[in-house]
């Protein structure tokens, strides 16, 4: 037998770190989970047992921690970039590391009408996620990201003109309820050095609140012909505004709504136009991806 492939280090390593800004009497936090992992001359720890090449997974912590503490956090593509690039550059026989970082939602609570300068809530599940590969002589591959963002609009989806045989049974609808968790990623044309990635800062901010404001603007405008025709034209604007991104990808769960026929009871009319009361389904249900780059 032999090594095909290896990496390790630490997941789950979960970092908090505040910005307080005396002046405005303000108080920032960042919340995140990150995971790091490291690549390079290290099969023999695996095959002979020999540990001399291992960089400690307790090492790959504390060094997270030490470069949040001495770098900003924010956009996290930034942190991501210079926490990748730090293991090639200290240990000579690491040659890349892969960087996950889901950042956690804090939203500045607001209180009378005002933002408040040290108080926030988690108002969703939904995350801003990082992942920065850095290889030596090659550079940086990072790919920015909405998770969880959960929506429902409750018309304004179709879906019929699908093929029909001997397998299907479902109906034709006009007006249905869409539910989906958008996770959608966008990847950057490679950047050399963290010079470079720290030049597009702002870039990476601006993107993801695009992406953001434009998926949910599409999801509720866009009289949707199916879960595909629709995030479809998610990419394309995403590509649109984004000139550095080489590509977009989405992946849409089809939470399913199903209509509940109660004529058994008294004749109570609650399907087609006349439904109201639905089942939220757990499973099964579709899943529908897609990978737009640009032509
Ligand atoms: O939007 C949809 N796309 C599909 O491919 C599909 N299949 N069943 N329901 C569906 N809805």
């Amino acid at each position: 037998a032999s090594l095909a492939a290896a990496r390790y280090g630490k997941d789950n390593v979960r970092v908090y770190k505040v910005h307080r800004d005396e002046k405005k009497q303000t108080q920032t936090v960042t919340e995140m989970t990150v995971c790091c992992l490291l690549e390079g001359d290290i099969e023999t720890s695996y095959t002979e047992a020999d540990n001399k090449p291992v960089v400690a997974t307790d090492t790959v912590k504390n060094t997270i921690y030490i470069l949040a503490k001495q770098n900003p956090v924010d956009p996290p593509e930034l942190y991501g970039a210079i926490l990748a690039a730090h293991f090639p550059a200290k240990y000579s026989h690491i040659h890349a590391a892969h960087v996950n970082i889901i950042v956690h939602r804090w939203t500045r609570i607001n209180v009378d009408g005002k933002p408040h300068p040290h108080s926030f809530l988690r108002d969703g599940a939904e995350t801003r996620n990082v992942e920065v590969t850095f290889r030596r002589n090659e550079g940086f591959t990072i790919t920015s990201k909405i998770g969880g963002l959960l929506v429902l609009k409750s018309t304004g989806s179709a879906f019929h003109g699908f093929h029909r045989d001997e397998y299907t049974t479902l109906k034709e609808t006009w007006d249905r309820i869409l539910s989906t968790e958008v996770d959608a990623q966008w990847t950057w044309k490679r950047y050399q050095t963290v010079a470079q990635v720290e030049s597009d800062a702002a870039t990476f901010d601006k993107t993801f609140e695009a992406a953001r404001k434009t998926t949910l603007k599409i999801f509720a405008e866009d009289n949707s012909a199916s879960v595909q025709a629709t995030m479809y034209k998610m990419c394309e604007n995403i590509l649109a505004e984004a000139p550095r991104v080489e590509a977009v990808e989405y992946t849409l769960p089809n939470k399913h709504y199903f209509e509940i026929d109660l004529s058994w009871h008294k004749g109570l009319k609650n399907t087609g136009k006349d439904a109201e009361v639905y089942a939220p389904q757990s499973g099964p249900n579709g899943l529908i991806k897609c990978r737009v780059v640009r032509r």
